[in-house]
């Protein structure tokens, strides 16, 4: 089913579901409120379409996704016919109070009002706009939207029904997998726990007990293999229930229990080590950020094409 599908924010994810909604039969309309990262959103859904072509996931041309989408820095005018608006600007409570504010009145009625936050909670949001709020929801996608397949669908406490249905509707006509999270809690599902891994990561790191490029090893050869293929309950139940006990009781008492982002974030932002755009963060690279986005799109989509072959 196609539907006019407005995205508020041309950043990281923005440039994504631009990409996973055309080639999905949606009408895009991207929206910003600066012209040049419109521009730039173009370059990188056209980077990120020829990796899908190399992928063997598309038979469409980076040219025709990119001409396809619409784009604006006119909020109003751009959500003015959508069935379903996806803000995705910074996870900023404000901003997307404002934004929230300026969609409620522009778009249509009837439209899902759905926010990509990362865990803020929805409730928070549509507090905004409460003659909207039975039609605002979470909707929070993995980055990258166009090669990960679950996205959380998080009701608010005046989250109807309807919206719920219709969004996870939205979602598995585009080809996701709806994870529904009914009680609207900060970071929803799996950013509790990908948060609850960056903090016991960090906390190893800052205590000397492995270094970076072990410890990154370690998650992504070791527990995130096993856990991509298995998940952590069947992995419990296939090592056994008693085992996990134990070690959970042994080790609970020594976990990092953190409340605030550690220094080594402060150290690095400090220092100029952003991440990719500058070319190092918590590792080093010696390729440009865009390479690095396509090596990784490149990964994902091979190991995609091998869990899609598995029974
Ligand atoms: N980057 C990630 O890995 C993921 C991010 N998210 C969430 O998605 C949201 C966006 O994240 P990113 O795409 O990484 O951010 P980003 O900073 O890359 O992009 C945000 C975009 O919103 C635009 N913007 C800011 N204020 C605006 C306004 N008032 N109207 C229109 N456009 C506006 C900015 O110009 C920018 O282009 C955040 O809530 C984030 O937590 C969710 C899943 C993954
Ligand atoms: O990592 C992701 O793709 C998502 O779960 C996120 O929402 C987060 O923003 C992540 O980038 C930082 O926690």
């Amino acid at each position: 089913m196609t539907r006019n599908v407005t995205v508020v924010g041309a950043g990281n994810m923005g440039q994504g579901f631009g990409v996973h909604f055309t080639l999905h039969g949606q009408d895009v309309t991207l929206v910003d409120h600066r012209e040049e990262n419109l521009e730039q959103a173009a370059d990188r859904m056209g980077n990120a379409v020829e990796e899908l072509r190399e992928g063997g996931l598309t038979e469409r041309s980076p040219e025709s996704v990119v001409e396809a989408v619409s784009t604006t820095t006119d909020l109003p005018a751009g959500v003015a016919d959508a069935d379903l608006v996806l803000e995705t600007v910074p996870e900023d409570l404000s901003i997307k109070r404002d934004v929230f504010s300026t969609v409620a009145e522009a778009a249509p009625s009837d439209a899902v009002l759905a926010s990509n936050t990362s865990g803020i909670p929805v409730t928070e949001i549509a507090e905004a706009v409460p003659d909207a709020a039975e039609r605002v929801v979470g909707c929070h996608w993995w980055f990258p939207p166009y090669l990960l397949e679950p996205v959380e669908v998080v009701r608010g406490e005046w989250t109807s029904d309807r919206t719920m249905d219709r969004t996870r509707a939205f979602l598995e006509d585009v080809d996701r997998r709806p994870i529904t999270v009914e009680r609207d809690v900060p970071g929803f599902v799996w950013n509790r726990i990908q948060n609850a891994v960056v903090r016991e990561s960090v906390h190893l790191l800052e205590e000397d007990v492995a270094s970076v490029e072990d410890i990154n090893a370690a998650v992504r050869d070791g527990y995130a293999r096993r856990t991509a293929v298995i998940g952590p309950f069947e992995t419990m139940d296939i090592a056994g229930v008693d085992q996990f006990r134990t070690v959970a009781e042994h080790l609970y008492p020594h976990l990092c229990n953190d409340d605030t982002a550690q220094d080594t974030f402060d150290e690095l932002l400090e220092s100029g080590r952003t991440g990719i755009e500058s070319g190092r963060g918590f590792l080093e690279y010696d390729e440009s950020d865009d390479e690095v986005l396509r090596r990784r799109d490149r990964r994902l989509a091979t190991l995609g094409r091998v869990f899609d072959s598995f029974e």
